[in-house]
């Protein structure tokens, strides 16, 4: 085979780089384009950041900050040789040149970085990684005589420091913005001003110090500083450079997904896999829980193109939403260091919903001239005018931007441009004078009490500013002084909103119990385009893989039924005649009605090994034209229509199969356009591993609508149906968290399961009453409703006539009373109508035993539109009656029959 071939070429050309999987399928009639060779040399490939190391565990403990006296301080303030903004590494020396502010970056990352931030970019260094930590060791055994050395050392520097009087005469509003305390949590910091500079010392209450992973600087006393990287999760397996982390396939060419902890990549076929349902977003499913890689703040979510082709809108809005708001996620508040000092997650918070908050923040040393607004990087110019007068942070220091021009604002020596400006807009900068600057613009002399102008006041100066790269006022800035508006995008009242006018439900069950089914047919039955175009594609491409490893399983059975066959004719043989050794001869008797032509059976040996190898979903999508022909001799074919006659004693196949296979030649064309019915029926349409969510709103009957108006908003109300694949639910519950705002929870149960086994031998029913228990006494679904939907009534009814419901050890003493006029027709249940009732009080038994609480119970066949939705109006309905429960504390039971919503005004 000429392809054959060349791809092993292609595979020596660059040693170990694979670029193809070795095709054997059945010949083709066509020729294939092929790649050519490229040269890896000529690839230009940036210097790959040297890991450092830290343990994996990242919640290394947060030490607070604290400042030796002044001659220290003056050391650990001012890093002589390196830039503020720089990293040192935790391990030596060595790393000091890597951390510049040049740090490098591969082409793609940077060009990521451009597109993104562009000029606004404040970020520190490139990867964002490091930060800056002072502790002091021992502290738990200090706290005594740390607090005296604090209580002495503020007293020295007020009387011995000359600068400090100054300070404290000026007129400005600078003292206020230089508490003397601060108190927090577990520990207290005390500050003086001496020098110019502040001084703290902290005392731990309680936390014991820990020092795995910080080391140590060589200082005399028990105080250190050190910077402290926290280490990039190392992703678990690492394939050839440029493959796919799970399959090791494809270049570094092909589309991939970055995981944003470890950097793992995958490729689109591995993504779902490697990334589970992402209940923080594109993680690892090893990587849940841990905190992302700094340098892929940017990309928070910001959906890639591979995502959005594999999953549907809502799903990919879900993934986006956690992936930006989840609480693993969010910036750590000691990465982000304010006047050397790290922030307080409530500093943090205060900061990011300001009036005008500092853009991108990220981790890194920043200082914030509090009088003023004006923020910036450790050792830069300024940046940003953010909102004045914020309480985070330490004070200012004089060297914060590293100025050299012995012009001082509001305690900082400002930069060279910075003083251009001032120049230029006609400020008289002759004496090095200190001047005070507010947050208005206005600025006087110190030790002065007039103002002498505004800086922002003359015309060309903001237009100075814009040449010059400095930051001006924001205009809101000036009528937000002192205080502390929140933003509208302040994440809290957003999920206020949310919650009040979305109610959610959480449908749940163990898998193959319907929950897909229930969650299509709600798309159906309430959206009036239930499947977008490209969704209806990507269902197309999901349906058509099925169709061909239902083929699959019925070749597999063709070849059991053809050895089963040809041995009953052997021992039949052997008793009668010789078998010839001859092989010809042997071919030909070996013919049964389960026997297939050579073509076919290459065909059916390959498809049989692609299943095998879990390659359909790869090959299938684009190789469906060029199959569709065999597809069609296959299906016609007399020995596969045998074997499909007998699909009964096929375990695998599963029923919904002879829907699809019977229209096998229809569903495997090119054009082929699933309906909704299709759709309804089709397996993995929802990602059995994703979550998926569905707002929608019950639509106005025709009686409703002539109900008086201020009834009309509630069949406005907004719901949203969140389906929990089952094994995000499994022993432990990990993103079950994410839940603790839905309005109720639906689960539902396949009553057909009660004489089925999983894997390992357990009774199915068994399974789900596990789990059931296991979620109704979750905490967080404490104080919810719990609607059970008994599916597939229609099963039920027909299996339980053949197979006692006994057969679940868990409903042993099933024994319905067994009229001799049982039947629909005579107004006796029939034998499904007992056993769902039978299997309702079981499991409300099992709910009140565990919570106390009553649950409520619907029988389903979600197959058939009207049930869902019967199903679902029930749970709007318990929805409603709690909260009304809940506004007017009435009894439980009184409340429901007394309070049709028609009575209400
Ligand atoms: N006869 C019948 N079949 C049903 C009913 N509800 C669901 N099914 C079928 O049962 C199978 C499993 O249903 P799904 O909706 O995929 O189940 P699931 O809970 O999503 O399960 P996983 O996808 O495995 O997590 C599908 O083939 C459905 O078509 C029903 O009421 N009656
Ligand atoms: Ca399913």
């Amino acid at each position: 085979m000429p392809m054959k071939k060349k791809m092993k070429e292609e595979e020596e050309e660059c040693g170990e780089c694979l670029f193809a999987e070795e095709y054997d399928g059945p010949p083709l009639s066509y020729n294939i384009p092929c790649a050519l060779p490229i040269n890896m040399e000529k690839i230009p490939v940036a210097a790959v950041v040297s890991p450092v190391c830290i343990s994996d565990n990242m919640s290394f403990p947060v030490i607070q900050p604290i400042l030796a006296v002044d001659s220290l301080g003056k050391k650990f303030l001012v890093p002589s040789s390196v830039s503020p903004t720089s990293v040192i590494d935790n391990c030596g020396s060595s790393e000091l040149e890597l951390v510049s502010d040049s740090i490098t970056v591969s082409p793609e990352e940077e060009e990521e970085e451009e597109e993104e931030e562009g000029d606004e970019d404040c970020g520190l260094s490139s990867s964002g990684e490091l930060l800056l930590l002072r502790s002091c060791s021992s502290v738990n055994h200090q706290e005594s005589r740390t607090l005296d050395f604090c209580d002495s050392s503020v007293k020295e520097n007020e009387l011995s420091n000359p600068l400090v009087p100054d300070w404290e005469s000026n007129e400005s509003v600078l003292s206020m913005d230089y508490p003397s305390s601060r108190v927090t949590g577990d520990c207290c910091v005390s500050e003086t001003n001496g020098d110019g500079k502040k001084q703290q010392v902290v005392t731990f209450l309680g936390i014991a110090s820990d020092d795995d992973g910080f080391e140590e600087e060589e200082e005399s006393c028990n105080q250190k500083r050190v910077r402290v990287v926290p280490v990039k999760k190392e992703p678990q397996t690492k394939g050839k450079k440029g493959s796919c982390y799970r399959c090791f396939k494809g270049s570094r060419f092909t589309e991939k997904e970055v995981c944003l902890v470890c950097d793992a990549k995958y490729c689109s076929s591995c993504v779902l896999r490697a990334m589970g349902s992402m209940p923080e977003g594109r993680k690892c499913v090893t990587c849940i829980g841990f905190p992302i890689d700094e340098s892929k703040r940017g990309s928070l979510g910001k959906c890639s193109r591979m995502l959005k082709r594999l999953l549907n809108d809502l799903e990919v809005k879900q993934i986006m939403k956690t992936e930006r708001f989840c609480e693993a996620n969010q910036l750590p508040a000691e990465y982000v260091y304010v006047n050397g000092q790290p922030l307080y997650p409530e500093e943090l918070v205060t900061l990011q919903t300001c009036a005008n908050p500092p853009k991108k923040l990220k981790p890194g040393d920043y200082w914030y001239d509090k009088v003023s607004g004006l923020w910036g990087k450790e050792g830069e110019k300024p940046y940003q005018i953010i909102s004045p007068h914020l309480n985070v942070g330490g004070p200012i220091s004089p060297e914060a931007s590293n100025g050299n021009t012995q012009v001082f604002i509001n305690g900082r020596e400002i930069t060279k441009v910075e003083l251009r400006m001032l120049q230029l807009a006609g400020v008289q900068c002759a004496g090095n004078p200190h001047f005070w600057v507010n947050e208005d613009g206005s600025y006087q002399e110190e030790g002065q009490k007039n103002t002498k102008g505004y800086i922002w006041g003359k015309a060309g100066t903001k237009l100075l500013c814009a040449v010059l790269s400095l930051p001006v006022p924001s205009k809101s800035t000036a009528s937000t002084s002192g205080e502390q508006h929140y933003s509208a995008n302040s994440r809290s009242i957003l999920d206020h909103l949310e919650h009040r006018t979305l109610q959610k439900i959480l449908l749940v069950g163990n898998s193959g119990s319907g929950t897909s089914t229930i969650f299509k047919q709600a798309k159906i039955l309430y959206k009036d385009v239930p499947f977008l175009e490209d969704e209806r594609e990507n269902i197309k491409v999901i349906i058509q893989t099925n169709v061909y490893g239902y083929l699959g399983m019925l070749l597999e059975g063709r070849e059991r039924f053809e050895e089963e066959a040809l041995a009953v004719r052997n021992t039949k043989q052997c008793v009668t005649e010789n078998i010839p050794a001859d092989e010809g001869d042997a071919k030909s008797y070996n013919k049964t009605v389960y026997s297939i032509g050579t073509r076919l059976k290459a065909f059916s040996d390959w498809l049989l090994k692609t299943m095998a190898a879990g390659n359909l979903a790869v090959i299938f999508p684009a190789a469906s034209r060029e199959y569709a022909p065999l597809v069609e001799e296959l299906w016609r074919d007399a020995a596969i229509q045998a074997t499909y006659k007998r699909r009964s004693e096929l375990g695998l196949l599963p029923s919904v199969a002879s829907y699809f296979l019977e229209r096998a030649i229809d569903v495997l064309t090119p054009d082929y356009e699933p309906s909704d019915l299709d759709i309804l029926y089709a397996e993995g349409v929802t990602s059995s591993s994703g979550l998926a969510c569905l707002d929608f709103s019950f639509p106005q009957t025709a009686s409703e609508e002539n109900l008086d108006p201020s009834d009309q908003h509630e069949s406005l109300l907004r719901y949203q149906l969140i389906r929990v694949p089952s094994r995000g639910l499994g022993e432990n519950c990990k993103w079950i968290d994410m839940f603790e705002d839905v309005g109720m929870v639906v689960f539902v149960v396949s009553m057909s399961d009660y004489d089925q086994v999983s894997e390992d031998g357990t009774n199915k029913m068994l399974l789900t009453k596990k789990l059931f228990e296991s979620i109704i006494t979750h905490p967080i679904f404490e104080h919810m409703d719990f609607l059970l939907i008994l599916n597939k009534y229609d099963l039920l009814e027909e299996k339980v006539e053949r197979v006692p419901l006994t057969r679940c050890e868990w409903f042993e003493d099933f024994n319905p009373v067994v009229s001799r006029h049982r039947g629909s027709n005579t107004g006796n249940p029939t034998l499904g109508q007992l056993a769902f009732h039978y299997m309702a009080v079981k499991f409300k038994r099992v709910y009140s035993s565990l919570t106390g609480k009553k649950l409520f119970v619907s029988s389903s066949k979600s197959l058939e539109p009207n049930s869902v939705d019967s199903s679902l109006k029930l749970a709007m309905e318990i929805l409603k009656w709690s909260e009304e429960r809940t506004n007017i504390c009435l009894s439980e039971y009184s409340m429901y029959s007394t309070e049709p919503s028609s009575f209400s005004n």
